[in-house]
């Protein structure tokens, strides 16, 4: 079957209503979880024109606190798979969700590539997960790395935004799932003006290593624990 072919509808006014709907309802989930958000930084999101935002992603649960701090000029990357669950997949499409097929590079690289060009005359930001899958070990996993080409080839800020662990309260193996306090932190843009192809490998690193560094801090973590780099 054809893959879905990009489709940027932020801009538009249908987009903008579902983006709004999705974001009242899903901030009200936090209240039955028993969730707070402690957020930082929200300031680093201010910059003028498109930005490529990356962020850890550990459950389902970050969609609650992707709505806390969703800037409305944003919109998603996601696996196609989501795209066929019903009215879930309808909603989030209609939300503006770009939807890649993660098993065929050559596929996710077109898209990729008309997204960075698309993301600059509509003047939208993109979010990404760069683990690529959901992790919630506590750890990252190692960063794919077509947020940071998309990054150089729109010639936009990458904003990193790393979320605590969950792992202290939510544990799905273990049957462990209570309230607890999820801490945001949105870093300051890491510039990619004047970067090429050849810096892809350097820029994702670096943000690699600020992110572990923030998620370790965030969860009360020694980074000396698990260091592998
Ligand atoms: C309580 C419940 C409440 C519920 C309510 C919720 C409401 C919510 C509503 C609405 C929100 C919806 C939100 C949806 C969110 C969904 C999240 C997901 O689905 S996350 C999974 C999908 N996302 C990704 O996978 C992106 C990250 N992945 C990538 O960027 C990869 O790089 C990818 C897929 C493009 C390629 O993956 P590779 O596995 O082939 O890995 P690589 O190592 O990165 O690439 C292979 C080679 O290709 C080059 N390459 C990659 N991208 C390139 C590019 N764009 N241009 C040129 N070269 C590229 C690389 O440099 C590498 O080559 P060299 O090893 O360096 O030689
Ligand atoms: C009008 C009523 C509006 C109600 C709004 C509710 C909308 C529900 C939308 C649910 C969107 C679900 C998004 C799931 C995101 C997710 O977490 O997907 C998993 C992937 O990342 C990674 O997959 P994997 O590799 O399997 O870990």
């Amino acid at each position: 079957m054809a893959d879905p072919v990009t489709f940027l509808p932020c801009c538009s006014l249908t987009a903008l209503f579902f983006c709004r709907i999705i974001k009242t309802v899903v901030k009200t989930f936090k209240y039955f979880f028993g969730l707070r958000f402690e957020v930082k930084g929200l300031e680093n999101f201010k910059v003028e024109g498109p930005a490529i935002i990356v962020s850890n992603h550990q459950s389902i649960l970050d969609m609650m606190g992707l709505m806390e701090v969703l800037p409305d000029d944003c919109v998603q990357v996601g696996k196609k798979e989501l795209m066929y669950t019903g009215s879930v997949g309808l909603i989030i499409y209609l939300g503006g969700v770009i939807f890649i097929n993660r098993k065929s590079t050559t596929s996710a690289k077109m898209v990729m590539a008309e997204v960075a060009k698309t993301m600059t005359t509509e003047n939208v930001k993109v979010w990404v997960y760069p683990e690529g899958t959901r992790n919630c070990t506590g750890d990252l996993l190692p960063f794919k790395k077509g947020a940071f080409h998309l990054a150089v080839q729109a010639q936009v800020p990458v904003i990193p935004v790393v979320y605590s662990s969950f792992t202290t309260f939510y544990n799905p193996k273990k049957n462990l799932f209570t309230s607890g306090k999820i801490k945001v932190e949105v870093l300051p843009p890491i510039e990619t003006k004047g970067l090429t192809s050849d810096d892809v490998s350097d820029l994702t690193d670096r943000c690699f290593r600020t992110m572990r560094e923030t998620l370790f801090r965030l969860s009360g973590r020694p980074s000396e624990a698990k260091d592998s780099s």
